[in-house]
């Protein structure tokens, strides 16, 4: 029977050293690298700053020369230059001397920390200053940022517009990165019709593999969506075994519960694969299934549209991007109050889909749902957890929702 063994969604990373995929990389421009992974340590070729810098408009001091300075008792300094930001200091201060420095500016020798022109007075060559600074107050030393040899990217580190600028300022032009993962998508189903077809009366428009092919796009995969399957065994088998040939991953959807059509287990069986999971802990999402099909990995999402975004999201994704060689972190939860009460099944990890809003506090409203449901995916903010070991949560209590 099936579903009486529940695959612990908490344990994907377990199903992930199953899978027999290793992702190939390649040099890219780091300007077309942006949502990809870094299949390298990048680390900095020098010290940056090389020398130490100014992060503010002022004047550079000796902090010696300001200690104890009050808009009373103010230190007087005599001004003797004025830094360009783009030249090195040809002067030394010397106790009692000054300099005008600009934002990002080389310190002189013998300069230790900048006062903020807003408070200094210049008349003629003398500056009176009416606060003390720290030694290295408003400075980034050598290296500060960066030590040569520093490791400033971890392989596994998904490519950022952060990243870009940083490997940029580095002059580090092109970087090796883990080759997309080739992912075939198709819905399966006898009522399903593609988008551009007017159902008949008991035929719905395909949404699923339609959610899935954009959730891979948009997290750099490479994906290609097939036409729909009918329900017959030999179809489904056939279409997993072509698409072996190409790709690396096979997501199905729909067919993948325990009714007379649902044939997406036995046609991995038929087309020689094994399955390692049927059913996970998870709720929306139940019936997912992940097996291995000629050393390739396939996974069967639910038919119902909830639970396909919900299993695409917290089980597909995540161990997507594991094998695409990300090292993906915990998705963060965020802490909220509950407005009305929710109600689970011990066991099962459940995922409620709640509207947010802000009174003093973040509250979560639960938002009426089916897992059949298509409006759900768009009409909620968030997703509450009830974890496994809770039968439900009362109005007020704070609970975990994630932002999907
Ligand atoms: N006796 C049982 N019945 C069901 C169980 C169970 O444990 N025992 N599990 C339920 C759960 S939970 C889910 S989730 C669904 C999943 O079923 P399938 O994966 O077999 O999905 P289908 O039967 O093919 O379709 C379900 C539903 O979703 C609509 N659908 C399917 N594909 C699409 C698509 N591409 N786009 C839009 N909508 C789609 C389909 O028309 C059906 O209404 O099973 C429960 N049953
Ligand atoms: O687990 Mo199903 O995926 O609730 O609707």
């Amino acid at each position: 029977m099936a579903f009486l063994n529940l695959f612990d969604q908490r344990k994907l990373w377990e199903l992930a050293e199953k899978i027999p995929l290793e992702p190939l990389s390649e040099r890219k421009s780091i300007y077309d690298a942006l949502g990809l992974v870094c299949a390298e340590d990048v680390l900095a070729p020098e010290d940056i700053p090389p020398k130490a810098r100014s992060e503010v408009d002022g004047y550079a001091v000796r902090s010696r020369d300001v200690k104890g300075a009050s808009v009373e008792r103010p230190s007087l300094l005599t001004r003797v230059g004025s830094i360009v930001v783009d030249e090195v200091p040809q002067f030394e201060l010397n106790p009692g001397e000054c300099a005008y420095i600009p934002t990002g500016a080389i310190l002189p020798k013998g300069a230790d920390a900048v006062v903020m022109i807003e408070y200094v007075e210049e008349s003629g060559n003398y500056v009176e200053v009416f606060k003390p600074a720290a030694p290295l107050e408003n400075v980034v030393s050598p290296g500060e940022d960066m030590k040569q040899g520093d490791i400033v990217l971890k392989r596994g580190q998904r490519i950022t517009p952060q990243v870009v600028g940083l490997l940029s300022y580095l002059g580090k032009l092109e970087v090796q990165v883990y080759r997309p993962l080739k992912v075939f998508v198709a819905a399966t189903g006898n009522e399903i019709v593609e988008p551009t077809q007017v159902p008949n009366l008991g035929q719905y428009r395909d949404a699923n593999s339609l959610t899935v092919w954009s959730m891979l796009k948009e997290r750099g995969f490479y994906a290609h969506r097939g036409s729909i399957i009918r329900d017959e065994l030999e179809n489904i088998h056939e279409v997993i075994n072509k698409a072996t040939q190409n790709y690396d991953v096979i997501v199905l959807t729909g067919g993948s519960s325990a009714g007379i059509r649902d044939l997406v287990v036995r046609a991995v069986e038929e087309a020689g694969g094994t399955v390692l999971a049927h059913g996970f802990t998870i709720k929306p999402g139940k019936p997912t299934v992940i097996g291995i099909v000629k050393e390739k990995l396939f996974v069967g999402l639910p038919g119902h549209p909830m639970s396909c975004f919900v299993s695409a999201s917290l089980i597909v994704m995540p161990l997507l991007r594991r094998l695409q060689g990300e090292n993906v972190k915990p998705m963060p939860l965020l802490k909220a109050r509950l407005r009305t009460a929710v109600f689970s099944r011990i066991g099962v990890e459940e995922w409620i889909p709640v509207r947010l809003s802000y009174e003093e506090e973040l509250w979560a409203e639960p938002v009426f749902s089916k897992s059949g449901m298509v409006s759900s995916m768009v009409r909620n903010e968030g997703f509450l957890r009830i974890p496994p070991e809770c039968e439900g949560m009362e109005p007020g209590e704070v609970v975990e929702v994630l932002l999907l």
